[in-house]
């Protein structure tokens, strides 16, 4: 279960936004992918799920690409967009079972998984609810469940942390620690460096479409010449260039 990218070069128009970005997401890893707002995370994401097609370059998730396989490549990716987006005229338990189609996941073992999740994000009692009453946290927390009743082998979630409440955010790194454990690859993209210092294993530091460093805290550490450097430091020392990202 890796997620490999390897000299991607993309974007929106023929002037890339991402410039030769490589890196890679080892089963049992939890990688933040960091950067500032406009440093290029969601185009990165947007072309790991591919909504977006590389101008170079390569996206393999264990050795299969999107155009070898797309159904194999699909399949074994979960997404958690930022923005929740949900069908408003499908209930939270139509939501989960159009999961479990798309995804050909066995029903009753599905059904476990997500009861479980269901109890843990305080949504049991609202399957029959419609998006419309749901507030921008539960909509996450339904993304959330959605994601998580499928048992990929690679997650890809871009800023959980914003909208959601810090019971939630708490329960959603259990949940992500335990798919670690489990064996998967978890890519998340986030501008909180306190939290992702906490809880990731691997930062990929990306500054206006450019990788400026990648490796565990203490290799990053290493590379900055400070042994006791937060993320923030390290992030804002290597990128104080006196451009910002947009
Ligand atoms: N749909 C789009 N069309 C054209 N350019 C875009 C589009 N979306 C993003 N960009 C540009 O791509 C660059 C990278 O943006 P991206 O959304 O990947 O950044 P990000 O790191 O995810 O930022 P944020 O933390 O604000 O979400 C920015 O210069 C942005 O203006």
């Amino acid at each position: 279960m890796t997620l490999k990218v390897q000299g991607l070069v993309g974007g929106y128009s023929k002037i890339p936004v991402l410039k030769d970005i490589s890196f890679e997401v080892n089963s049992g890893q939890l990688v933040g992918l960091i950067g500032l707002n406009g440093a290029g995370k969601s185009t990165t994401i947007n072309h790991i799920i591919g909504l977006l097609e590389p101008q170079k370059g390569a996206i393999k998730i264990d050795d299969i690409g999107l155009k070898d396989d797309a159904k194999a490549y699909k399949g074994k990716l979960a997404y958690m967009p930022e923005m929740p987006v949900l069908y408003q005229e499908l209930t939270l338990k139509e939501h989960l079972e159009l999961t479990i189609m798309a995804y050909g996941l066995d029903s009753n073992k599905a059904w476990r998984i997500a009861n479980k999740l269901l109890g843990i994000f305080r949504l049991a009692n609202k399957l029959d609810w419609f998006p419309a009453n749901f507030s921008k946290g539960m909509r996450q927390k339904v993304m959330i469940v959605c994601a998580f009743i499928t048992r990929a082998d690679v997650y890809v979630i871009d800023e959980p942390f914003l909208g959601l409440d810090p019971l939630a955010t708490r329960d959603l790194l259990t949940l992500v620690d335990s798919e670690k454990k489990r064996g998967s690859a978890i890519l998340m993209s986030t501008h909180v460096l306190s939290t992702a210092q906490e809880y990731c294993d691997y930062f990929v530091l990306l500054h206006q479409g450019r990788i400026k460093a990648k490796g565990s805290l203490q290799e990053l550490r290493t590379l900055y010449g400070n042994d006791s450097a937060s993320l923030t430091d390290i992030y804002l020392g290597m990128t104080q260039d006196g451009k910002s990202n947009e």
